[in-house]
């Protein structure tokens, strides 16, 4: 039997990619994987920011395209990339362990607080829920937008003269620049977006075949985890207009979810923490909703 493993070439895309496949091939010796390399929308729209573009699923449509027409049998993505809403005939399999959620910063000098950031320190991020979370801790702080992959990204500290960027650890970890690594965020002053530092493994809805392979490498905890955060992104709609942000953690058989929303100046945001009884990934998703549903009534409050 062979599958064809469709990703983006980034280096984080190929590096994840790899690192599934390795797994699969440890738990699957009888099985031939082989990588395809798939260039979307994102890859090729360079230096407009992406809430400019405003398109869901912009790294994503080609690849879902070449899986619903046979050319791939499953594909890898940053969960945290993917929209809320799964594409009609595809189905996300199990879901391997998380790397690391939190969002760090990658500085000209390390420290160990957020106070320790000289005053008005300039920081480089194009994400909404890391500018005003940052803000709300340092309000002082001069956050300007920056995009492109991780490396262009830090690379920017010394074009653009930056003090530091955001990023999420999971991906600077994954392609080998952890010491680089200024300043882990506590979950408490940002609150990652929902799933980071997941994959997705993407199939054809039904293809028992692939599902049967990809078992081997489930992590029920990681799984518990984006079930709950997934379902309070499907919950609010959200969009990559809006800050939003979800944490789940598992205690014993406790859930703590916390969840953010705010508009879309970061005028009005809200955060909260609810926790129930969890051992199933149905109770994982309804505590989702359900925090959706109590977000969205005090935000209108
Ligand atoms: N938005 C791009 C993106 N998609 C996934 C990751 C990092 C890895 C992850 O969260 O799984 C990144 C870079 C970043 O946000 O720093």
């Amino acid at each position: 039997m062979k599958v064809v493993v469709g990703t983006r070439g980034s280096k984080l895309a190929l590096t994840q990619t790899e690192w599934v496949v390795n797994q699969l091939r440890g738990c699957n010796p009888e099985v031939e994987f082989e990588i395809k390399i798939i260039k979307t929308k994102g890859d090729l729209i360079q230096n407009v920011p992406l809430d400019k573009i405003g398109d869901k699923g912009l790294f994503v449509k080609e690849i879902e395209q070449q899986l619903l027409d046979g050319e791939i049998d499953l594909a890898i993505h940053s969960m945290k990339d993917m929209p809320s809403e799964v594409c009609p005939g595809l189905a996300f399999t199990y879901t391997p362990v998380r790397e690391d959620a939190r969002d760090v910063l990658v500085l000209k000098h390390p420290i160990k607080s957020l106070e320790e950031l000289p005053q008005g320190a300039t920081i480089g991020t194009g994400s909404k829920r890391r500018k005003y979370q940052l803000l709300n801790a340092r309000p002082d702080l001069n956050i300007v937008p920056i995009r492109g992959n991780i490396d262009t990204r830090i690379s920017k500290i010394e074009t653009e003269n930056l003090d530091g960027v955001v990023l999420a650890a999971a991906g600077i970890k994954r392609i080998g620049r952890e010491e680089e690594i200024g300043y882990y965020i506590p979950v408490e002053i940002v609150l990652p977006a929902p799933a980071q530092g997941a994959l997705a493994i993407e199939i054809r809805e039904n293809d028992e075949k692939i599902y049967d392979l990809i078992r081997p490498i489930e992590d029920r905890l990681s799984q518990m985890q984006i079930e709950a955060e997934r379902a309070f992104l499907d919950g609010v709609e959200g969009s990559c207009h809006l800050p939003i942000g979800a944490y789940a953690e598992l205690e014993e058989e406790r859930m703590k979810l916390t969840c953010l929303l705010g508009d879309e100046e970061g005028v009005k945001m809200v955060k909260e923490i609810l926790y129930r009884a969890c051992t199933t990934v149905e109770e994982a998703r309804n505590l989702g909703y359900e925090a959706a549903k109590v977000i969205l009534e005090k935000l209108q409050a």
